[in-house]
């Protein structure tokens, strides 16, 4: 790369991102997710880790046979297996890279049992494997923030010798702050021979609400390519989200003179995806894409932004693709509408799923005055998601509220066998999810339970996100309606059904590559 002002976006939103507990996305939405990164201009997409999993290892190699523009990524440990199945799965991509990693602080350094000698050996037998393979090598110094200064010179002058490309200088435990992320990147810069022929990356955890902040020291110290993942996703408290910097470095171009090759007009669409897919809710003051991030609602600031937008917007919505188009959907709209409606979301359906949204579009138009942005995304995903092939299938929901008590009546079929209970509960939802175990007794345990309205208004839909727990195993199930308790009731039942499937894989991460099991 010879414009020293191109900051590369490395996206792992299908690696790191997966990580989330419960974000588990399936086969087709990974190949989904990524052909958009590539369309949206992402340089390097992460596509997996494929020594976990035969599932993982399928995902990158159909990502990487399906890619356009985009190099594709493999992670793998500092071992010669690993490297070698990550080569057998990115070596499909036009453009390959392999990433491999080690832990390189003391602790770390304890869990593989390598003292730094041998670590060193490790690194420089490892990232020569890698290139023997490809021209594009990464290597990551994992918890780069927490090794030893000396050290971490001398491990990436290793890397390097043997011919990495790339380095990362991960903040694995989200620890650092902005004026340490950019000393450690001078530092390596002035310290190591051959940093000048590399490419510096930086990858942020969020832990100390950090990532972001974090991300752009290292770049205005020097670092090139910024490890991010759309919404922020990752584990624990997540990574540095691509929505941000990528906004950040156009907003502030006085003060960051950078550039990326990131169309920002498709944030929104591909944000809203993500949530969907992975089943976390963005949250309504999440910076660039919540829900509220555009929103005026005080006095002084609707006056300002009626006389002058910039008093109180730091940048256009339609940055970042929120548009306003002048068709109005209702119940008096037809398949056209819809159809350009939902491609201006970034849906472009084939002719059956159109008419099959078309019929939920109506549905819902009965019930509800004003159709929404949102409620039209719910209903997309409502759609691709719910299939006749479910082995649990939520048929009748009848519920009784009130202060004498609750209770709920459902129809449900297990592998095509109706079945049906009448439970009492505390609250409306308990007692549902009590009548969903009568008819299919399950030890999953409920960890999340999570209802977000998404829009405003008593005849809003609720989206219902639950995740569930069993041996170790979890997973996320969403859906949407008007009516809550019954949104509740299909989200429940379609994390049963992709707890199902998970648990009769061999592989505890072995993906869900033939059916869709989110409704
Ligand atoms: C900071 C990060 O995000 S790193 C990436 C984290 N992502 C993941 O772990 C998701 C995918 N992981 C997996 O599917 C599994 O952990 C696998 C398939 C990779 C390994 O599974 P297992 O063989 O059962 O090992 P397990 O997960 O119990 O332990 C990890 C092993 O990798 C070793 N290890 C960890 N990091 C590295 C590394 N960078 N290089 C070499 N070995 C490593 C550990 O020492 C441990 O080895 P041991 O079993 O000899 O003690
Ligand atoms: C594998 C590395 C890059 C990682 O995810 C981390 O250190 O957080």
């Amino acid at each position: 790369m010879t414009d020293n002002t191109r900051v590369l976006i490395f996206d792992t939103t299908l690696r790191d991102g997966e990580q989330s507990p419960g974000a588990t996305m399936t086969h087709d939405e990974k190949l989904e997710i990524a052909q958009a990164l590539d369309e949206m201009g992402v340089d390097i997409i992460e596509a997996g880790f494929p020594i976990a999993s035969e599932g993982d290892f399928e995902a990158v190699s159909d990502i990487a046979r399906n890619s356009k523009n985009s190099v594709i990524c493999g992670l793998s440990r500092a071992n010669l297996k690993d490297i070698d199945r990550c080569w057998e799965a990115v070596k499909h991509a036009r453009r390959p890279r392999i990433h491999t990693f080690i832990g390189t602080s003391p602790s770390h350094r304890g869990i593989t049992n390598l003292d730094q000698d041998q670590m060193i050996e490790r690194i420089y037998q490892t990232v020569t494997h890698a290139r023997n393979y490809c021209e594009d090598v990464q290597w990551s110094a994992m918890d780069a923030i927490r090794t030893e200064r000396d050290y971490l010179c001398r491990v990436v002058e290793t890397a390097i010798k043997a011919g990495a490309t790339t380095i990362n200088i991960p903040d694995t435990v989200g620890y650092t702050l902005p004026q340490e992320s950019a000393e450690i990147i001078r530092m390596l810069l002035e310290r190591v021979p051959g940093a000048d022929r590399i490419i510096f990356a930086t990858h942020c955890h969020n832990d100390l609400g950090m990532a972001t902040a974090n991300a752009l020291a290292a770049v205005s110290a020097g670092a090139r390519q910024i490890e991010c993942t759309i919404n922020g996703l990752g584990e624990r408290a997540g990574n540095t989200a691509l929505e941000e910097v990528v906004m950040a470095i156009k907003v502030r171009r006085d003060l960051m003179p950078y550039t990326t090759g990131i169309d920002t007009t498709k944030i929104m669409n591909l944000s809203r995806r993500v949530s969907q897919v992975s089943g976390f809710p963005v949250q309504f003051n999440k910076a660039v894409v919540g829900k509220n991030a555009f929103l005026h609602e005080s006095g002084i600031h609707q006056d300002g932004v009626l006389k002058n937008v910039e008093t109180f917007e730091i940048m256009k919505p339609a940055d970042i693709g929120l548009t306003e188009t002048n068709i109005a959907m209702g119940k008096h709209s037809g398949r056209a509408a819809l159809r350009s409606k939902l491609s201006d979301l970034g849906f472009d359906l084939a002719d059956n799923q159109l008419n099959d949204v078309f019929v939920r579009f109506k549905a819902l138009a009965d019930r509800k005055k004003e159709i929404y942005d949102e409620d039209l995304v719910a209903l997309i995903s409502d759609s691709t998601a719910n299939t006749d092939s479910d082995y649990l299938q939520v048929k009748w929901l009848r519920v009784v509220c009130g202060s004498d008590g609750q209770e709920a009546e459902l129809k449900m079929t297990v592998d095509g066998v109706e079945k049906s209970a009448r439970v009492p509960g505390d609250g409306p939802v308990d007692a549902c999810f009590k009548a969903v175990k009568a008819i299919y007794p399950t030890n999953a345990r409920l960890k999340v339970y999570q209802v977000q309205a998404v829009t405003q208004g008593t005849d809003a839909q609720a989206t219902v996100s639950v995740r569930l727990e069993e041996d170790g195993r979890i997973v996320t199930g969403s859906a949407a309606d008007t009516d809550t308790i019954l949104a509740s009731v299909k989200a429940y039942v379609g994390a049963l059904n992709r707890l199902r499937v998970r648990s009769q894989k061999t592989a505890p991460d072995a993906d869900m590559k033939t059916v869709s099991y989110k409704i």
